[in-house]
C-alpha cells in the first residue's frame, strides 16, 4: 500500500525553480492531475533536501542525492538531462581549464559539482582547489578562480565569462553516454494512476513548448533553441545508462575520498 500522504491527500510535488522547467510546469499545472498534487518550487539543492526531510514526496531531484535516499523510486519517462552542449551548467572563468587554480562550486546544485569534481580529475586531469559556496559567489569567478555555476545564471554568466566549458558537452565527449541531471523521484511507492497521470502532464508539458516561452519573455538567451537543442527531457534508455555510469564514478570517487 502506498504510504499515507499529506492531511489534504494531495501530493506533496518539488520542483527545480530555473528556467528549464517551465515546460514541466506548464503541463503540470494545466493536466488533470493539477489538482491532486501541491507543487512547491526551490533550487535543487533544496529540493533534494526536502525529498530527503520527507517534506515532500516526489521532486525533480538532483540525481547525485539518490544514493544517499532511503528509499527511491525514479518515476515518468522524463527528466532535466542533455544529449550534448547543455549550455546552462558550465565551468565559467577568465584563464583556460589547465591554468585555473581554484573553483568554486554552486550551493545550489548537487549534480553538476559532482559531475565537475569527475570530469576535472578524469577527463581534464587537473586537480585544483574545490571550494564550497553558500551565497552568490559569481563576483569571486576572477583571476584563476573558476566556478561552477547552473541554471538561469548560468545562462546570465555566460555572457560575462570568458571561458566557458559546458559540462554536459564534456561528459559526452569523455563516455559517449548522454547525462542525466535530475529525475523525478519519490520517496515512496506513490499510486500507480497518479504516476500514470503525473507522466502524461510531463509530456503535455513538452508538447507545449511554444505557449511556455510566450509565458517567460527572456532576452539572455533563446529559450526555443534551449527547450529544443539544449535540455533534453526524455529519460531514455540510453540516458539511463549514463546515469549509472555517473553514479558507478560517485561512489567510486567518494571510495577513494573515504580510504584517502
Ligand atoms: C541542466 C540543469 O540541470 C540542473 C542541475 C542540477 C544540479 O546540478 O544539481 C539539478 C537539477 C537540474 O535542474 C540546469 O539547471 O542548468
Amino acid at each position: 500500500m502506498p504510504a499515507k500522504l499529506n492531511q489534504l491527500n494531495k501530493i506533496k510535488v518539488g520542483i527545480v525553480n530555473y528556467l528549464n522547467t517551465k515546460p514541466l510546469i506548464f503541463g503540470i499545472q494545466h493536466a488533470p492531475v493539477a489538482g491532486e498534487l501541491l507543487l512547491v518550487e526551490d533550487y535543487p539543492a533544496n529540493v533534494a533536501r526536502m525529498l530527503m526531510e520527507g517534506t515532500i514526496d516526489v521532486g525533480l531531484v538532483p540525481v547525485a542525492v539518490i544514493p544517499h535516499l532511503k528509499e527511491h523510486h525514479i518515476i515518468t519517462d522524463y527528466c532535466i538531462g542533455c544529449t550534448g552542449a547543455v549550455a546552462s551548467v558550465a565551468i565559467f572563468s577568465e584563464v583556460p581549464i589547465e591554468k585555473v587554480e581554484k573553483v568554486l562550486l554552486d550551493y545550489q546544485s548537487r549534480t553538476s559539482v559532482a559531475l565537475a569534481k569527475v570530469l576535472l580529475r578524469k577527463y581534464w586531469k587537473t586537480e585544483p582547489k574545490l571550494v564550497d559556496t553558500k551565497a552568490d559567489y559569481r563576483a569571486s569567478i576572477k583571476g584563476t578562480t573558476a566556478g561552477v555555476v547552473i541554471g538561469d545564471r548560468a545562462l546570465e554568466q555566460r555572457k560575462v565569462s570568458t571561458y566557458l566549458y559546458d559540462l554536459g558537452a564534456a561528459w559526452i565527449d569523455f563516455t559517449g553516454l548522454p547525462f542525466v541531471f535530475a529525475a523525478w523521484v519519490s520517496n515512496k511507492p506513490l499510486p500507480a494512476d497518479f504516476i500514470a497521470a503525473f507522466n502524461e502532464a510531463n509530456k503535455i508539458g513538452l508538447e507545449n513548448i511554444d505557449r511556455a516561452v510566450a509565458e517567460h519573455p527572456y532576452e539572455i538567451y533563446d529559450l526555443q533553441t534551449y527547450y529544443r537543442q539544449n535540455i533534453s527531457y526524455e529519460l531514455t534508455a540510453e540516458k539511463r545508462k549514463g546515469l549509472d555510469k555517473f553514479l558507478g564514478f560517485c561512489a567510486y570517487e567518494s571510495i577513494i575520498k573515504t580510504h584517502g
